[in-house]
């Protein structure tokens, strides 16, 4: 066993990477390096004796006993990740890494240890090691931005190749030959290479946005002390002292001079919240590291471990102030330097100016946001909206309506209860013949088994409600009569399934929902005050769980020119409800509720007043038919109304997933390699998709069958995933494509002479968003599972201050639905939940009301 107790901890200087947690965290310098995903990696390795930071260029060095190990770009190569948010962060990458000043070390697994854990059988057998990211000249050579820390034997040395692509959401690889590779000079990680078959930049052109991957058995022998940084996380992290488990490591991340680990602290410690620290991986407060029993032991310094701790403790200054010294100064200039570079050659220098004027604190204020950038989802969004990948966005295949879908009736609902005093029967006739209540029976079984999970999407801006709107969508009060918040409203609701899956549960179990709050940049802050001062609108503190998604620049119109907030703010957004995906899986969600035993989890948009929060119907449903991916659909209005389409995408023949092989190819939904005649010429493949209302054609929209519209099945989202579903997302080959909202974005003026930002009377700018449902089209249409549900039980969303969707329309259709309840079970309005038996609770769920 390998452990730090026995290694010499000299120098290093590593592969490092960061990611930030939920949390800020204030690293060297007094630098802000805020929240979520974002990744620097700054591809450069060497250890033993002397840090070195050798500025700019391209090394190569020996790496003979553990001697100086220049494989990459030097330390200012700070390389954000290239490949998008889905993954978890270093995951499957042929990156390296070793203890700081200490050496790291560990894990080299012989069975292919770039694997993170958690991955489907596929990744153990590859590991990416470059993203292609555009064709150069005519003959063919692709550019490809590395990942690997062994580029000259990756894309120099010819022979076999591994491409890994997604056309109509199914994964497939490529098996081809590389015939020569070159380093471009001056444009850092990025290779030049040839490929037997791809003689065209036609040909080449097809790669675009694949990722190159070789066999894990062919990573190159590593030193004993380096380590494959996949192999770090999901180690349980150790206090020495007390041999007291505190955390799991969910991430490893570079601060530039030491990397970083990512600790989720255990429950226990926490007391109630979810809680991530960062832990300085230096040999001071990582003494050990046992690759046997995958554990490190730690000594952290007193109030280490309570820095991300939201109430009490230390100050948080003075914490950050003892991982500070950890990280010297120079190090984040060696960052800043690196942005400043990739910002010059993305023709964004202007976004630097502030750096040169104003006051210390304001372009203290820069280098900080400018550190928090996700330089990589920020590259990958313009690519998509600006660049050559924009293809993605448009159709290729044919479209048609779903089939037939089930509906559910909750007509009748009184009599899934049918015991007169009130209780639930196990079994009934009523409620088996009854599709509705046979899914309500299941769903609330797996409610009342832990089984289930809720996330509202609440990272967006309210900018549509108008400037008088709170900050947060739902913080909006609906007077009901009496004033009640969407959040209150939706907590109420889950409280009531709580309530009702209580009766059901084994004895004394009191059934908790997980609801996991989405939020941003934008709404974070204002949420969790909001849900503090309401007392979490009496739902258990610990099982409210703050999710915060990343944001990106927005850009102009035109051109893609980073807007600005002032000179020293840029003018960010939140990355859409495809944001989800990444935040879930980067900040430990997927496993923290995978250790629940949760198995469905219900993800809806917070502006919908009347949806079904922990609908056990839904529930219910998607359990019977198997389905990973459940999709509340309603019958649309119009064919100007402003929802999501439902339908399926056919791929066809002519259609670029067909390309000719010139290699074999690898499926891999089974890891077997196919011959190409086996798979792809003629075959017809079929997917989910919905088409945004802002992005379909209008021939499509308005598309009418005997009067009918063909596309009618609207998207109201009101989505569910299963567990696995949701970690087959996590996967780093899965990357969800921007889409660009045209929205009025308050910026200054373009020569930034205006410090105030001014909000433009027309869209004046992009906000860049990946859009949850575009994730249905990884899934097999079989497993997509639709359900038909009422409107006016189900859908009143807020968008607009006034008019149609509007506060004052949801209002109406949520007293309509009370009203009926009134109406049909004469009972008076204050008896409208009067008493806490299953019957009112039902009744009381069903007409969208809430426990008083
Ligand atoms: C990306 C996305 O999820 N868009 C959804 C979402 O639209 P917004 O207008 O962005 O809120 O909610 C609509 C229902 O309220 C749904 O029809 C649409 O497809």
């Amino acid at each position: 066993s390998s452990s730090f107790a026995s290694q010499s901890w000299t120098s290093f200087l590593c592969y490092s990477r960061l990611r930030s947690a939920s949390n800020s965290l204030l690293i060297g310098g007094g630098l802000l390096v805020d929240s979520d995903s974002r990744s620097l990696r700054k591809p450069i390795l060497g250890t033993n004796g002397s840090t070195n930071s050798q500025q700019g260029g391209h090394q190569r060095g020996d790496t003979n006993g553990g001697q100086l190990r220049f494989l990459l770009a030097a330390a200012i190569g700070l390389e954000f990740d290239s490949t998008g948010s889905m993954s978890g962060g270093s995951r499957r990458k042929e990156w390296t890494t070793r203890a700081s000043s200490s050496s790291f070390p560990i894990f080299h697994s012989s069975s292919g240890g770039a694997v993170a854990i958690d991955e489907a059988p596929d990744s153990t057998e590859f590991v990416e090691i470059g993203m292609i990211a555009e064709t150069h000249g005519i003959h063919g050579e692709l550019r490809v931005r590395s990942l690997t820390d062994f580029p000259v034997e990756r894309f120099e040395m010819p022979g076999v190749r591994y491409i890994r692509r997604i056309v109509m959401g199914k994964v497939s690889m490529l098996r081809v030959e590389l015939l020569k590779g070159r380093e471009i000079p001056g444009k850092q990680s990025s290779w030049l290479v040839t490929l037997k078959g791809f003689e065209t930049r036609e040909e080449a052109s097809e790669l675009l946005g694949s990722t190159m991957l070789v066999s894990a058995d062919e990573r190159p022998p590593m030193d004993e002390e380096d380590v494959y940084i996949p192999d770090l996380i999901g180690m349980s992290v150790i206090l020495q002292e007390t041999k007291e488990e505190i955390g799991t490591i969910v991430d490893v991340h570079s601060s530039g001079a030491n990397d970083l680990l990512r600790v989720c602290l255990a429950s226990t410690i926490n007391c109630s919240r979810d809680v991530q620290v960062w832990i300085p991986f230096v040999k001071e407060i990582v003494p050990l590291v046992d690759k046997e029993t995958r554990r490190v032991e730690i000594t952290p310094p007193a109030g280490l471990l309570e820095l991300n701790v939201p109430k009490g403790g230390a100050s948080k200054k003075e914490i950050r102030k003892q991982v500070l010294c950890f990280i010297p100064e120079r190090k984040t200039k060696a960052m800043l330097a690196a942005v400043k570079k990739r910002l010059t050659a993305l023709g964004q220098s202007h976004v630097l100016e502030g750096l040169n004027s104003g006051e210390e604190s304001q372009r203290e204020a820069l280098t900080e946001q400018l550190l928090s950038i996700n330089f990589s989802q920020f590259q990958h969004a313009l690519d998509n909206v600006f660049g050559s990948s924009e293809s993605k966005l448009r159709l290729i295949g044919e479209l048609e309506p779903p089939p037939a879908v089930p509906r559910a009736k909750w007509e009748g609902f009184e009599d899934w209860l049918r015991d007169s005093k009130g209780h639930m029967p196990e079994t009934s006739a009523a409620a088996s013949n009854n599709n509705t209540a046979r899914w309500w029976r299941g769903g609330l079984q797996l409610v009342a088994t832990g089984k289930v999970g809720v996330v509202v999407l609440a990272g967006g801006q309210s900018t549509r409600l108008g400037s008088e709107a709170p900050p947060v969508k739902g913080m909006l009060q609906l007077e009901l009569p009496h004033p009640k918040s969407l959040f209150q409203l939706q907590a109420e609701r889950l409280l009531l399934v709580q309530e009702l899956a209580a009766v059901v549960a084994a004895p004394g179990v009191k059934p908790q929902i997980p609801w996991l709050v989405l939020t941003s940049d934008a709404t974070d802050v204002p949420t969790r005050a909001f849900f503090e001062e309401n007392a979490y609108f009496g739902l258990n503190e610990s099982q409210v769980w703050f999710v915060k998604q990343e944001s990106l620049p927005c850009v102009s119109l035109e051109g893609g020119a980073i807007l600005m907030e002032s000179p020293w703010r840029v003018a960010i957004a939140p990355s859409g409800n495809g944001g989800l995906f990444a935040a879930l899986c980067a900040q430990g969600f997927l496993e923290k509720l995978s250790n629940l035993g949760v198995l469905y989890v219900q993800v809806y948009s917070v502006d919908n007043a009347l949806v079904r929060v922990a609908d056990p119907v839904f529930f219910g449903f998607a359990q019977e038919h198997e389905a990973d991916v459940g999709v509340k659909v309603i019958d649309k209005l119009s064919a100007d109304e402003a929802v999501g389409i439902v339908c399926l995408e056919r791929e066809t023949s002519d259609n670029p997933s067909n390309e000719k092989q010139t290699s074999e190819r690898v499926d891999l939904d089974n890891g077997e390699i196919q011959d190409a005649q086996d798979t792809g010429e003629g075959s017809n493949s079929l997917r989910y998709r919905v088409l945004e209302y802002s992005e379909a054609p209008s021939t499509l929209l308005t598309a009418r069958n005997g009067g009918q519209l063909v596309y009618r099945s609207a998207h109201i989202c009101v989505n569910l995933f299963s567990l696995a579903y949701l970690k087959k997302m996590a996967d780093p080959g899965i990357k969800l494509d921007f889409h660009a909202a045209h929205k009025r974005i308050p910026c200054a003026s373009k020569n930034l002479e205006h410090a105030i930002p001014v909000l433009a009377d027309k869209p004046n700018g992009i906000k860049f968003e990946q859009f949850i449902f575009d994730t249905f089209k990884f899934c097999e249409p079989e497993k997509v599972a639709l359900l038909e549900v009422d409107r006016e039980e189900e859908f009143a969303p807020i968008k607009n201050k006034v008019g149609a969707d509007s506060e004052e329309t949801a209002r109406n259709m949520v007293l309509a639905l009370q009203n009926r309840h009134s109406s049909l079970s004469q009972e008076n309005e204050s008896g409208f939940c009067d008493g806490l038996n299953p019957m009112s609770l039902l009744k009381a769920y069903a007409f969208g009301g809430s426990v008083e």
